[in-house]
């Protein structure tokens, strides 16, 4: 009944298939991530000391994205700035934006993209730290555009946690975080939204060499292993 999200898009290829892209491009980032720079610096519209090096972490609804970005921070030094948990907080700060914020949630919709890359500008902006994990962003096309043209800046790399949907809707069931969005209505407006709107996405980044696809079926360890290995090979070739 439930289909692999990959296999629905001939725009998502494995990694192996773009590994040539990816390993020039991983000795450029790599490169600028262990240099830095130690003067501020211009990045886009981010002032910065160093040159920033941006992850987007793309994925379905439970596919594991918040689970392995912890590890990740903790791991690799980098700051989670989850774009979900950045929208939750907004609807509890009362702010004007948060009650169409939550309806957007309720209905597994998206929410416009100025709102959601404002806040994660916010977040850029005001943190110490260069290397940013970009968690559940972006989710469509008009998303990425958005990013590109405010932030001034594109993803060094992107990971996408490649998950059958019979898989995720068990976790999120299973979550018991009390979101307004678990529960299997909008697990299905989720999965939808996410094959038509957040795959053109993983393809544009596959095309542009900067994708690394993960299967995200196994333990939190196991899948673990395969981000670090992304991580590492790239830091080998600086
Ligand atoms: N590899 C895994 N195997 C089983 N459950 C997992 C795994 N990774 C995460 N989970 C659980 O699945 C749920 C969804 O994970 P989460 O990291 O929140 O996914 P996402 O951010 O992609 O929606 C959570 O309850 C989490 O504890
Ligand atoms: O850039 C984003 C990120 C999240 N959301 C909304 O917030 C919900 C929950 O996102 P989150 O990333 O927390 O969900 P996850 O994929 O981790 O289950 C999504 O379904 C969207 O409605 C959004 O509109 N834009
Ligand atoms: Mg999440």
């Amino acid at each position: 009944m439930w289909k692999r999200i990959a296999s629905l898009s001939p725009l998502v290829s494995s990694s192996k298939s773009t590994l040539p892209n990816q390993a020039s491009y991983g000795l450029n980032i790599w490169k600028s991530l262990s240099t830095g720079i130690c003067t501020p610096v211009r990045y886009g519209n981010l002032l910065k000391e160093k040159t920033p090096f941006i992850t987007f972490v793309l994925g379905g609804p439970g596919s594991g994205k918040g689970t392995q970005c912890i590890k990740i921070a903790q791991t690799f030094g980098f700051t989670h700035l989850s774009a979900g948990d950045l929208l939750r907080r907004e609807i509890l700060s009362n702010s004007e934006d948060g009650t169409m914020i939550l309806n957007t949630i309720k209905e597994g919709k998206i929410v416009p993209s100025e709102v959601t890359v404002k806040l994660i500008k916010k977040e850029m902006e005001s943190s110490e730290n260069y290397k940013f994990l970009i968690d559940g962003f972006p989710r469509s096309e008009e998303n990425r555009i958005a990013f590109e043209r405010i932030i001034g800046a594109e993803p060094n790399v992107v990971l996408f946690f490649d998950c059958p949907e019979e898989e995720m809707v068990k976790r999120v069931l299973n979550r018991n975080e009390g979101r307004v969005d678990d529960n299997i209505d909008t697990i299905k407006k989720r999965l939808k939204v996410f094959s038509s709107l957040n795959l053109p996405v993983i393809g544009y980044y596959s095309k542009r060499g900067k994708l690394r696809t993960i299967n995200a079926v196994g333990t939190v360890d196991e899948i673990f292993e395969q981000v670090r290995a992304v991580f590492t090979e790239c830091e080998a070739m600086k």
